[in-house]
Parts: structure tokens; C-alpha cells; sequence
């Protein structure tokens, strides 16, 4: 109403809304300077697309683990890869990338979902959980012969996949770059923090599994650059995360897209190792009423393999203590927890000043420098990496021998996902944990409960805290934990007690990190 038609007179500000009236794609936008990041070009050679880990010592005792599938009519769990009916082109990238026999998830979740069943899969941290979700969904998608157009203005992909972070996101693109390369399947990913013209230019050269965080992937559907119509597969990994109040709106936002199918008309498969019960039950509004609830050992459980320590500390007395620790350990790959973004530059700049070699991860470092941050980790340049909870879930680092969780974190599960960066696969880890009697109290009994659990070693000091701190008296003997499937009502055998669970959900959605 204030454009007087000449444009030269107008001030910024209906300038700005002649502008954006225009350019409908402009209103979406972030606020703030543009980012114009674009990652470095992938390797195309095989060697650098499938390497690989190998599977530790106790990759076959995955076999011993118990498996509880509930819901009706379960289909048969496969034993092999044969029977998994897997197409010529994906038995090979499977081989190529060194799987010989499936683990436990992969062994109950890849038939599920052949079955064409929704599924809500939990099982411990570096068991095999994105293979479990991708295999299915590329034999289906290369089975019904859909191959990636450029020629398309409008994108629209069979299969939908989000995860928390910019990170774990792009690493599922690359597994599934991996499974389907040489096919016609094309997976593209989409995250914040990088160009978005480019990752618009990558989506428009054909895609069929689009791999995003929340806000990118609303903002590319928002631009009206996918289309969401042709959607069979909805894959939240990480899925406690994406539904707990954080995240919550956003997935809502996301099923209620226009052209998004209903629940009934397509599936939805969620994958994590830790499920609060109250998170279960909201998962249920996204899931078809006949899911398959799939829990693989203890829901909520520490991975086994990673051998937990607890030390006693101060607050004032951690920083000596963590170099003690690195100095005695050597040059072990290391992932040191820290619960704020200052703290984590503090004692990364700190570890340099003691010739430690040191990188950080966190949401206050540019996309490009987090980046860099993991690649100098991944390669050895810096085997030390401090980190924020923005590194704690899926990251599948090779090697990380040591997880130290210089403050821990404010709830259990969060402290599930961060141990279980190592310990991957059947491989052997260890994590030491600064337990400060000041702040932590509060997660002792749980810490108690998932040690118990591991079969570890508690220490009494810190079963004391559990026990006997304020707060504790009239504590109600531990839950078995016989079933976890929230369905099967309040004896459910999560490996949390209720107050934890629900502090769980809240705390999280004020971690201080930022999302994407
Ligand atoms: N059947 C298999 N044989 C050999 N290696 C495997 C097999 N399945 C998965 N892997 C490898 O094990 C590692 C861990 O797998 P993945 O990252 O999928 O674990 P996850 O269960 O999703 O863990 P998290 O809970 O931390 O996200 C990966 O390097 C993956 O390639």
C-alpha cells in the first residue's frame, strides 16, 4: 500500500516486500546472512564409497541377544542375507561393504518391512540400525523399477528419511549412496548450514530417497521443489528425538504437507536404541495401529561392548583430570563430551595449549568448520574431539576407542547415544564419566540401573548416591524388564523409571544446542 510506482523512491522496507511478493522462493529464506556453503564433491571411486570397519570380537554374540517383536502376525525373521531376497545389484554392495551375516535388527527389521509393515525397531547403539531401514527400501524401490529423472522440475521421492543432525543425516546418505550405487536409485540429502540453490540444483538432477533434517526439508518442500505425493517410505531415525518436544512440530508439519499420504498410505519406520515410554505412545499417531514393535536386548540399554568407568570429580579439578586421562591413554581416538558450546571451544583450545591434538563439533562452528572437525577426527589428524550433544547420536566414527564424558549429560538416554560412539559393530570400547556429586546426583540411580544392566561393575560410592541421596527415599524397586512395547501397558520393561523418561522429553527440547 505505500509503493507510489516509482521504484527508485521507495524505502528498503517495501522494497523488500515488492520483492518477496514476486519471488515467492525468497519468503523461505532463513534470516541471517546467506549461506553459501557447499561441501566438497564426493569421491566417485569404489574404494573411498565402500570402505569400511571391520566387525570387532563380538560381532557373534549379537546372535545371544534376546529379541522381542511385538504386535500381530509377525513375519519369519531371515537368518542370511540370501534369504533377505535381495536383488543382484544390492547382494553386491552389501558384500562390498564387508557385511557377511545380518545382526539381530537387520535379521527381524529387513522382513518387516519387506512385509510392508510399520515398525518402531529399537536396538543398541552401532548394531546395524540404518542398514536394517535402507536394504528393504531400495530392494522395493529397485524392484519396482523407479529410476531418478533430471528432466522433472518437480522432484517427488518414494522415500522420506530424517534424522536430528546435519551430520548423522549426511551420513545416511552416504550408506545409502553406497547401497544403491552402479542402480538407478538416486538418494540425495538435504541439511542446513550449506547452500541451499545447491542442494535445490542436486535434487533437480533426480530424486528418489531425499535425506534431510526437519528444517531443510520443510524449507525445500515449502519452496515447492519436491513433491511429497509419490511417498511409500517414512523413515524417522533417531525417532525418540525427532518426536520429542523438539522436534514434534516439525514432524507434524511434515505428515500434514500437502500431497504428504496419509499414515494408512504409506509406511512409516522409526529406529532408535532408546524409546521413553510417553514417546512411544505419541509415536503411535504416526504409526498404523497394526506396527511392529521390535525391541532387540534392553530398550534404553548401554551397548555391552563399551566398558563403563565413573570418576569421582569436582568441578574445578576436571580439566586436570581429563589431560591426566588423554596423556595416559595416548593418542587413542577420543571423544570428549562437554554440555555447552563455550565449554566445548574452552577445553579444545585448552587441550591444543597442552599439545593435545584437538577439534570441536559444535552448533555455534560453521557448517564448513564442523565439517573439517570430523574429517581431521575420522583421518587422525586430531584424535581428540570435543563435542557438544550435537555429536552424541549415530555417528558411526571408525575407531573411536574412548568416549569421556567430561560433564554428563541430563539424561539418560542422551547418555546412551554418546557411549555408544564406540563399541560399534561387535568392536570393544570404553567411556569414563566425571561423575560431580554437585550437579549429576540426579542420574545416578539410572546410571545404576543401565551399569546393572550392561552387567557392569557399579561402584559403591555411586550406588550411595543412587540410594541414599534426597530424593531417593521411598524409591519403588527397579521395573523388570521383560517387554518394552509401550502397548503392552505400565509394566513395559523400558530401562527408565518414569520420572526419568519424562524429564527426558522436556530437557531435551532446552538443550542449549542448537538444531537443525
Ligand atoms: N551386517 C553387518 N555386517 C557388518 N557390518 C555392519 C553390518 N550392519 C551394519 N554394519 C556396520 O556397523 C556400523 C554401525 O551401523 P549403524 O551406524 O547402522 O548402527 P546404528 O545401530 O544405527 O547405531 P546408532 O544407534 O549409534 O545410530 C556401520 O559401520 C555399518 O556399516
Amino acid at each position: 500500500s505505500e509503493f507510489n510506482g516509482n521504484v527508485s523512491s521507495c524505502s528498503p522496507a517495501v522494497w523488500t516486500s515488492l520483492f518477496q511478493s514476486c519471488h515467492k522462493e525468497f519468503l523461505f529464506q532463513p534470516t541471517g546472512p546467506r549461506v553459501t556453503y557447499i561441501p566438497p564433491t564426493l569421491p566417485e571411486d569404489e574404494d573411498s564409497i565402500f570402505a569400511h570397519y571391520e566387525t570387532g570380537i563380538n560381532f557373534d554374540k549379537y546372535d545371544d541377544i534376546l529379541v522381542d517383536v511385538s504386535g500381530a502376525n509377525p513375519p519369519q525373521a531371515i537368518m542370511t542375507f540370501d534369504e533377505a531376497g535381495l536383488c543382484e545389484s544390492l547382494r553386491k554392495t552389501v558384500s562390498k561393504s564387508g557385511y557377511v551375516k545380518p545382526t539381530p535388527v537387520q535379521k527381524h527389521g529387513i522382513p518387516i518391512i519387506s512385509a510392508g509393515r510399520d515398525l518402531m525397531a529399537c536396538a543398541q547403539t552401532g548394531s546395524g540400525k540404518t542398514a536394517a531401514f535402507l536394504l528393504p527400501i531400495l530392494q522395493q524401490l529397485m524392484a519396482d523399477g523407479v529410476a531418478a529423472s533430471s528432466f522433472s522440475e518437480l522432484q517427488e521421492p518414494e522415500a522420506v528419511i530424517v534424522a536430528p543432525t546435519r551430520e548423522l543425516i549426511n551420513q545416511i546418505y552416504l550408506e545409502a549412496r553406497k547401497f544403491a550405487f552402479g542402480t538407478c536409485v538416486r538418494p540425495v540429502v538435504v541439511y542446513g548450514g550449506v547452500s541451499t540453490g545447491h542442494q535445490i540444483r542436486e535434487i533437480s538432477r533426480g530424486c528418489n530417497v531425499l535425506c534431510g533434517t526437519p528444517g531443510r526439508l520443510l524449507d525445500v518442500i515449502g519452496r515447492g521443489k519436491v513433491g511429497l505425493s509419490k511417498v511409500r517410505y517414512f523413515v524417522l531415525d533417531e525417532a525418540d528425538r525427532m518426536l520429542d518436544m523438539g522436534f514434534e512440530p516439525d514432524m507434524r508439519r511434515l505428515v500434514g504437507s500437502p500431497g504428504m499420504p496419509s499414515k494408512e498410505n504409506r509406511q512409516t519406520l522409526m529406529f532408535s536404541a532408546t524409546y521413553p515410554e510417553d514417546i512411544q505412545r505419541m509415536a503411535a499417531d504416526f504409526l498404523k495401529t497394526d506396527y511392529l514393535f521390535l525391541a532387540v536386548g534392553v530398550v534404553g540399554g548401554a551397548c555391552s561392548d563399551v566398558e563403563q568407568t565413573f570418576v569421582q570429580v569436582t568441578k574445578f579439578s576436571k580439566r586436570e583430570q581429563l589431560l591426566d586421562l588423554l596423556k595416559t591413554t595416548g593418542m587413542e581416538r577420543t571423544m570428549v563430551f562437554v554440555e555447552t558450546k563455550r565449554q566445548a571451544d574452552f577445553i579444545a583450545t585448552y587441550l591444543c595449549q597442552e599439545k593435545v591434538p584437538t577439534t570441536s563439533i559444535h552448533g555455534d562452528r560453521e557448517q564448513r568448520e564442523r565439517e573439517q572437525a570430523l574429517a581431521d577426527f575420522r583421518s587422525g589428524k586430531c584424535p581428540v574431539l570435543v563435542a557438544t550433544s550435537v555429536a552424541a547420536r549415530g555417528l558411526d566414527i571408525p575407531d573411536v576407542q574412548h568416549v569421556v564424558n567430561f560433564d554428563l549429560p541430563n539424561n539418560i538416554d542422551e547418555y546412551v547415544h554418546r557411549i555408544g560412539r564406540t563399541g560399534r559393530c561387535g568392536n570393544t570400547g570404553r567411556a569414563v564419566s566425571f561423575f560431580d556429586p554437585d550437579s549429576d546426583d540426579q542420574l545416578a540411580r539410572s546410571l545404576v540401573t543401565i551399569l546393572s544392566k550392561a552387567q557392569q561393575e557399579v561402584p559403591s560410592w555411586l550406588e550411595d548416591s543412587a540410594f541414599s541421596g534426597p530424593g531417593s527415599m521411598g524409591v519403588a524397586p527397579r521395573k523388570t524388564f521383560a517387554s518394552s512395547d509401550s502397548r503392552k501397558g505400565p509394566q513395559g520393561g523400558s530401562v527408565q523409571d518414569d520420572s526419568v523418561q519424562s524429564q527426558s522429553a522436556a530437557q531435551t527440547a532446552h538443550d542449549e544446542e542448537e538444531w537443525d
